[in-house]
């Protein structure tokens, strides 16, 4: 039998997303989710589609290898366990894979170490995603793992773009430099907006919108990225849920000077306690549009806040690509945010940018076209597909091997 099936596995750090999909017709055989790993009220939500049912485990799930035993578990309970002959290989999502990395990569010691060795600079997601590999790996040492990294799609930056203007020694000695994330969706969003415009990817320069709870943006020059707003870590760039986005870096020096505040509480206030939810107690955008549609104050400044970051690097982006065939939104934000969408575009006419609002209105459905009928440049939402991305790299990866021996 050909095994054609991947399973996904995207370890976050308190949470695993999985998809176990058939690469034939890319049908999804299951998918669920285990959130709150390491606390009392851990749930894992699990969902076969063969037969439409969904199971629920409430209860504490100490770590990433219980939440993966407990997965295989209940993959295992439809037939579907990791031990079935279908199984291709299994892919990885890797947020953190530096400069070493700039395609997904079959995993090995090698793999593992230098995965193991970008942890200072991804503290929150690579010691995640390296149990989530090593606990597959010891449930499946036959099969190929594959490592798909969120940093990959930007190892295309211009030197120019990548480096921050400091000692280039001191820099190169700590690999401090941009890396940039979310990288798989800026990949598959950005080409799937070239096939909206019946483009190829070498033909369209597109800005990339990747508004979630983590947000970034690109710029991507006929399908390869040339900048992009996360760096060295995803703290830089955009106004997220909890993160900060840019700061002047004295900030940090001021807080630690005159507030007395450590460096690790400094790191969780801009981390975890900032962003939207710093701003006002919210980190949901429905929230925040329910409080605004309430006259509430606080909720109007954070929602101008990351509207006015945004335009920034609409802007920013437009001038770095010089043309622009396409703005495109993507993500839980850019995906179901149609006035979050409206208020970036607004005053951007100058630029060729304007959102039709009939368009902008429709929810639901896949990639499409938001801007009026010939408008100078798209303005589109493209529903991102990171899953289906990293089960396609890995199953090419995977099939590569096979045909070359
Ligand atoms: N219908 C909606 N309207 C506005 N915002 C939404 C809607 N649905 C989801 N969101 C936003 O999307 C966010 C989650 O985005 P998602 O891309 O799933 O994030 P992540 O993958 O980083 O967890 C939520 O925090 C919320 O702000
Ligand atoms: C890298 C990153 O920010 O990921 P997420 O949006 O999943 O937190
Ligand atoms: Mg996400």
């Amino acid at each position: 039998m050909h095994a054609t099936r991947v399973l996904v596995l995207n370890s976050g750090s308190s949470s695993v997303k999985y998809q176990l999909i058939d690469m034939r017709d890319a049908s999804r055989l299951a998918v669920g989710l285990v959130e709150r790993i390491g606390e009392q009220t851990s749930r894992l939500r699990h969902t076969c589609l063969a037969t439409n049912s969904t199971r629920e485990r409430q209860g504490p799930i100490a770590d990433h290898d219980t939440a993966l035993k407990a997965v295989a578990e209940e993959l295992a309970r439809d037939g579907l366990g990791l031990d079935s002959p279908e199984l291709a290989a299994i892919g990885h999502r890797v947020v953190h894979g530096g400069m070493f990395f700039t395609q997904p990569t079959v995993i090995d010691d090698e793999v593992l170490t230098e995965i193991e060795r970008l942890i200072p600079v991804a503290p929150l997601h690579n010691p995640a995603n390296l149990t989530g590999i090593r606990t597959a790996m010891a449930l499946r040492p036959d099969l190929p793992q594959v490592a798909v990294f969120d940093t990959a799609f930007h190892t295309t930056m211009p030197e120019y773009a990548a480096r921050y203007a400091i000692d280039p020694a001191l820099a190169d000695r700590f690999r401090v430099r941009r890396y940039g994330f979310h990288g798989t969706s800026h990949a598959y969003v950005s080409r799937a907006t070239a096939a909206l415009l019946g483009k190829a990817p070498e033909e369209v320069n597109v800005i990339v919108l990747h508004l979630g709870n983590g947000a970034s943006a690109s710029a991507v020059r006929g399908g390869r990225c040339v900048d992009t707003s996360m760096g060295l870590t995803p703290l830089e760039g955009l106004v997220m849920g909890t993160r900060s986005g840019d700061l002047d870096p004295a900030v940090i020096f001021h807080l630690q000077r005159v507030a007395g505040m450590s460096m690790d509480e400094i790191d969780t206030l801009l981390n975890k306690r900032s962003g939207l939810f710093g701003l006002c107690g919210d980190n949901d955008m429905r929230e925040i549009q329910r409080r605004m549609d309430e006259g509430d104050q606080r909720a109007r400044l954070a929602f101008e806040i990351y509207i006015h970051r945004l335009k920034k690097y609409i802007g920013a982006y437009y001038a770095v690509l010089g043309t622009v065939d396409a703005v495109a939104f993507t993500a839980g934000i850019g995906e179901n945010a149609a006035f979050v969408r409206e208020a970036a575009i607004a005053g951007l006419e100058g630029l060729g940018l304007e959102v039709d609002g009939e368009r902008n209105a429709v929810r639901g459905g896949g990639a499409r076209l938001i801007s009026p009928e010939g408008a100078r440049v798209a303005v589109a939402v493209v529903p991102t597909d990171e899953e289906l991305e990293i089960a396609t790299r890995t199953y090419e990866l995977v099939g590569n091997r096979t045909e070359n021996g």
